[in-house]
């Protein structure tokens, strides 16, 4: 189980986490804002990219700045840029990404097979990356989050620059593997979760404003749909908008 408890982050002079707590079990989890709430910095304190300036990260009761490499071994984690090397093809990045994560050179093949298989981009590795297109090369980040299986799964903003279809597709992926991983997926996009997710959190200004079921929170707001929920809670920011 990964706990989150009393996490705060200050930069400068912005406070992008205030005082967060919230844990995860097996399943999906959405973390739902607009620009701005926070969701990112919440992801990189997860995967020790930022210190918290407060507050602690627990996995099975451990603080995860003490678990050292093992931490990394249950952790996948796609980021919200592509940081894709565009000149390699998918076959040599995620071979890349297999070696970096310590999977023995013996079973890189197979493995870089089947997390290709679950993304659907098995018929795409010999393509160099600056030839996918945005949802390829989404599903291949997705992909190198899953290698070596870790039970800890980070999205941050998955489907960004996605079309429809393939929106559905990454859905079906994450989907797949709610049964027995922990999924945290951060975005603005209600319709990618709602669906999927057995928890919506929504943050807020760095704070968490409400979580639940999609079905606790439409009975709370008497609400027809989570997005009708989303934008009772973040109708009035600037710049919200529900795809
Ligand atoms: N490195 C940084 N230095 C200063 N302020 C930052 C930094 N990174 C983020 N912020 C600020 O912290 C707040 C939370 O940003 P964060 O990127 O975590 O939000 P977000 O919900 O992921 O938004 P987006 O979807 O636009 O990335 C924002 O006010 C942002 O401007």
């Amino acid at each position: 189980m990964l706990e989150v408890k009393d996490l705060s982050k200050a930069y400068k002079n912005v406070q992008a986490l205030n005082h967060v707590n919230f844990h995860l079990k097996e399943g999906i989890y959405a973390l739902l804002g607009p620009n701005g709430s926070g969701k990112s910095t919440l992801m990189n304190l997860l995967c020790q990219q930022l210190k918290p300036t407060t507050g602690k990260i627990l996995w099975n009761e451990q603080e995860i700045s003490k678990l050292g490499y093992s931490y990394y071994q249950i952790l996948g984690y796609a980021p919200q840029q592509q940081g894709l090397y565009e000149e390699m093809s998918g076959l040599r990045f995620l071979t890349y990404m297999a070696l970096l994560k310590d999977i023995p050179k013996k079973e890189i093949q197979q493995e870089v097979q089947r997390v290709a298989q679950l993304v659907n981009m098995q018929d795409h590795l010999t393509k160099k990356c600056r030839a996918y297109s945005g949802g390829m090369k989404q599903r291949l980040l997705v992909a190198q989050a899953l290698l070596g299986n870790p039970l800890l799964l980070l999205f941050d903003e998955p489907t960004a620059g996605l079309d429809p279809k393939e929106r559905v597709s990454l859905r079906n992926v994450f989907d797949k593997l709610s049964h027995n991983h922990i999924l945290l997926i951060a975005t603005h996009v209600v319709s990618d979760v709602e669906t999927i997710a057995k928890e919506i959190i929504f943050l807020k200004k760095g704070e968490i404003v409400n979580s639940g079921s999609v079905n606790e929170l439409l009975e709370e707001y008497c609400q027809p749909s989570l997005e009708d929920v989303y934008l009772d809670l973040f109708g009035d920011d600037e710049d919200v908008t529900v795809d």
